[in-house]
């Protein structure tokens, strides 16, 4: 099977609290297309080590893990091992491990075909840091979102707070900077745009107003 032949993919990719996940969720459920959180995937990987006690430097058994994860999605629900993780992925120490351990090629090669799975008809919509780099190179639409780091911190902020968790916005901030710099400038699949990718700043934008980009720069794509 040629790609064009392929289910049709938007990739977008993008930092942070960027607002990928909320945008990728809303523009799927538009078009009836499947979702796919990549980020999700890296934050399992780093719950499954915490969980086994492999030290964090362990490349070859991390992507070991990643590559045996039993995993299980039913509705918002995320089962790892059978036990419903949903709230505690989100959590900073597994952020932070994940960020960290999305270094290492061996596990980013162990969850490629994980992710080309998702692909399906009648179509995906991706979200992640190399999903229009690496993993669907020929997607059709490709968007790099980005927002300001201290307007992502606010977003981030007000989030936890809505769903109870205490935080704190200069912590936040300076977490949300050292992620961008870890990620950005990593050997294997950084965080940049794809040649090809559209750069949209929600900095501005309420979520409704970035989905109808997207949407309007996907009527094109196919105009
Ligand atoms: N354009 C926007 N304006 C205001 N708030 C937004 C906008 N887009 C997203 N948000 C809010 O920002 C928060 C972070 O969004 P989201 O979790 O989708 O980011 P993300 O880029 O997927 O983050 P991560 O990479 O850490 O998973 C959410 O509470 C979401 O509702
Ligand atoms: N395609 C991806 C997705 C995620 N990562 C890494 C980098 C992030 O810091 C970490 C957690 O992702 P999030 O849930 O915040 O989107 O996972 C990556 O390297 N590549």
């Amino acid at each position: 099977m040629n790609n064009t032949s392929l289910p049709p993919v938007i990739a977008i990719d993008g930092p942070s609290a960027s607002g990928k996940g909320t945008l990728a969720g809303i523009v799927a459920k538009t078009l009836g297309w499947h979702q796919l959180d990549s980020g999700m995937l890296y934050r399992l990987s780093a719950l499954a080590v915490l969980r086994k006690n492999i030290q964090p430097d362990n490349e070859a058994e991390i992507a070991e893990v990643a590559r045996n994860l039993n995993v299980r999605f039913e509705g918002q629900q995320v089962l790892l091992d059978n036990d419903d993780v949903s709230d505690v992925l989100r959590g900073e120490e597994v952020g932070a491990l994940a960020s960290r351990i999305a270094t290492y090629p061996l596990l980013r090669q162990a969850l490629f075909e994980r992710q080309l799975a998702f692909r399906k008809a009648p179509g995906l919509v991706a979200d992640g840091r190399d999903m229009g780099t690496v993993i669907f190179p020929d997607a059709k639409l490709k968007i790099f979102l980005i927002a300001d780091v201290n307007e992502r911190a606010q977003r981030r902020y007000k989030q936890l707070i809505e769903k109870g968790i205490s935080a704190n916005l200069v912590a936040l901030l300076e977490d949300l900077k050292a992620r961008d710099e870890r990620d950005m400038n990593r050997s294997h699949a950084p965080l940049v745009p794809a040649e090809d990718a559209i750069i949209l700043d929600s900095s501005r934008l309420s979520i409704e107003e970035s989905v109808a980009k997207v949407l309007a720069y996907w009527s094109e794509v196919n105009a």
